[in-house]
């Protein structure tokens, strides 16, 4: 068997406000491999993006741990976590969170250039990357420039350009048209010859029916779909 790449362990999360608390998620566990793709599908609330936010680091659980490659991510401090994520981490959102006054290879360059590659090495590896994404003639647009296909196109191009051990995807298609929806599926589809895992938050049944795994979160844990 694979290596875990993603461990969480007895993970809960409530929030807080004021008297009441929101107890989101449980006693949840996940084992995730290195090459394994799985989807995460529930009913609205039930904490698809809370779980999604602990997986990335991006808020600390109220119980339980999350690990990527082995680390306990509320062990890092806030800059040691920075760089983990930038090293190890995608993310892909429903809306792109492209920077509108950059180009498509600049915007996939930025991972590269945040964790200290050189401008042209940077640069370099994201041209390539944008050619696999299909965008070879789309390089020097900018975000408003490009369709929104397109643009969460370059978003997956982002997602991978650090050679991350895991991508984080929070609804990919859940904004686009179904032919743009239809390309961007390809393409996840495409990538799982590559190392990387996914984790895919989706309410679309066809995007999760081809993933390895699709579990359900309900009742504040994970329930494999196949069980
Ligand atoms: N910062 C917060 N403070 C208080 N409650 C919150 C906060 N964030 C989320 N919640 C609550 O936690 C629950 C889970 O929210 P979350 O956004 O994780 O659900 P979701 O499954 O992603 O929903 P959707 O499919 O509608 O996007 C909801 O009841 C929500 O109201």
């Amino acid at each position: 068997m694979s290596e875990v790449v993603l461990r969480c362990s007895s993970l809960g999360k409530h929030y807080s406000d004021g008297e009441d608390a929101v107890q989101v998620l449980k006693g949840l566990d996940l084992s995730l491999h290195a090459g394994e793709k799985i989807a995460i599908v529930g009913a609205s609330g039930s904490g698809k993006s809370t779980l999604l936010n602990l997986l990335g680091g991006l808020d600390a659980p109220s119980e339980g741990t999350v690990e990527l490659s082995g680390q306990d991510l509320n062990q890092l401090d806030e800059a040691a976590l920075c760089g983990w994520r930038n090293q190890r981490l995608g993310f892909v959102y429903q809306f792109h969170h492209l920077l509108g006054e950059f180009d498509a290879v600049e915007n996939v360059a930025m991972p590269l250039l945040i964790a200290g590659t050189s401008r042209k090495s940077a640069q370099e590896k994201a041209a390539l990357l944008l050619q696999r994404v299909g965008l070879a003639h789309r390089m020097k647009h900018r975000p408003g420039q490009l369709s929104g296909g397109e643009r969460q196109r370059v978003a997956i191009a982002r997602a991978l350009v650090n050679e991350p051990a895991c991508v984080l995807m929070d609804e990919p298609t859940g904004n686009l048209d179904p032919h743009s929806a239809g390309q961007v599926l390809a393409l996840i589809d495409e990538l799982g010859e590559a190392d990387a895992s996914f984790v895919i938050v989706t309410h679309d049944a066809h995007i999760a029916s081809r993933m390895h795994r699709v579990l359900t979160l309900a009742g504040g844990t994970l329930v494999d779909s196949a069980a």
